[in-house]
């Protein structure tokens, strides 16, 4: 049997009144990383459902938009828009609550990549940084632990962000490395270092990712729009500019493909579906794996802040909210069931928020 299922369910499973700070829970409040290998277990994630993937897809693209509030009015006048706001504050906005909750604490930084740092664009080869953004970027990464985490392939990422000094998380935290270098020093053929690679737990994936790209390739050339990229240890089926008639298509054409490879599972982003390897591996092990080797796991005075606009974040947000940790701030327009705490409207305000980190940090030790 096929095991493919959308990874929507989790993100509904999160939409509950939060405060802040997030609570303890016990769940998952001790999972210290022992080694990436270790925690890469097989998972079993039950049949797909074409009628849930297609509603999944057509929910990556919420019409609902959050409108800036009206002068005077908390939201605009929009009761979802108010409630939203209520449950996931901007980061700008609340910046005292949160900043006033990291006191005293060591902060680390964790930023996915696309919608976040760069807004999202219809060729994914375009999604480039402003030079502001990597100043801003650059202004956190020297005053703390900075880590990118995305879904892209890592030297792709490294390529758009060019910050040497950055921990990198590619291919969905499946492609971690180092630092390679002190703030000041850009690596000289825009490509990072494999010296400083830290974890890599579906290596042995590599050789079936080339496969399976290859036969999809070929295969959604016959849908005008759609796109494979690879990502190394993931791929990323791309629909944002296939006609909506044809999404059913596409994704049938994927399932057709992945019948043959049930060691590969199915998750979705923003208008992407994306193939990976059905390990136990995502961005919330990414960010436990960077706490433990930044040796912040036990320690209770460590405020992780993770900044990301997609699905695939919402695992990172969780390993959080579980642990009682940080804070999670989700970039989005639209109001969407998250496990953040806060919220930023779009890569902008990301900027201005990182900024204000810098220049909070500049006061707390003057
Ligand atoms: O984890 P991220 O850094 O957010 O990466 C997730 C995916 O981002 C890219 O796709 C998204 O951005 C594209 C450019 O703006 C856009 O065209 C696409 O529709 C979005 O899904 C990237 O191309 C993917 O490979 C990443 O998996």
């Amino acid at each position: 049997m096929t095991k493919l299922v959308p990874e929507v369910d989790a993100v509904v499973g999160a939409a509950r009144h939060f405060s802040f700070p997030p609570p303890r829970t016990a769940a998952a409040g001790g999972g210290a990383v022992d080694s990436c290998r270790k925690m890469a277990a097989q998972i079993d994630l039950g049949a797909a459902v074409m009628g849930s993937w297609l509603d999944s897809m057509k929910a990556s693209s919420p019409r609902h938009r959050l409108m800036a509030p009206l002068p005077g009015v908390v939201g605009g006048g929009d009761p979802e828009h108010d409630d939203w706001m209520e449950r996931h504050p901007s980061a700008l906005g609340r910046f005292e609550a949160l900043a006033a909750a990291a006191k005293g604490k060591q902060i680390a930084v964790f930023l996915d990549y696309d919608g976040t740092l760069s807004p999202i664009v219809e060729d994914p080869d375009r999604a480039v940084m402003t030079d502001e953004m990597r100043d801003a970027v650059r202004g956190v990464a020297a005053r703390f632990p900075t880590a990118i985490v995305s879904g892209r392939c890592r030297d792709k990422v490294f390529g758009f962000v060019r910050l040497a000094e950055l921990y990198y998380a590619g291919s969905h935290g499946m492609d971690i490395r180092g630092p390679t270098a002190d703030a000041n020093h850009l690596a000289q053929d825009g490509k990072s270092s494999s010296s400083s690679v830290l974890c890599q737990p579906a290596r042995e994936f590599l050789p079936m990712i080339e496969e399976v790209h290859g036969l999809l390739a070929a295969k959604v050339e016959a849908i005008p729009g759609a796109m494979v990229e690879n990502n190394k240890f993931c791929l990323s089926v791309h629909f944002r500019c296939v006609d909506e008639k044809k999404w059913g298509e596409l994704f049938e054409l994927v399932r057709s493909v992945l019948k043959d490879y049930p060691a590969l599972r199915l998750t979705q982003g923003r208008k992407v579906l994306e193939v990976r390897p059905s390990i136990k591996w995502d961005k919330g092990k990414a960010l436990e794996f960077l706490l433990e080797e930044l040796a912040f796991a036990d320690r209770a005075d460590v405020f992780p802040i993770y900044v990301g606009d997609d699905r695939t974040d919402e695992d990172a947000f969780k390993v959080l909210r579980a642990r009682g940790l940080g804070a999670g701030v989700l970039v989005s327009k639209f109001p969407k069931d998250t496990a953040a705490s806060f919220s930023l409207r779009d890569p902008a305000e990301v900027k201005d928020f990182l900024h204000k980190l810098v220049a909070d940090a500049a006061i707390a030790t003057s």
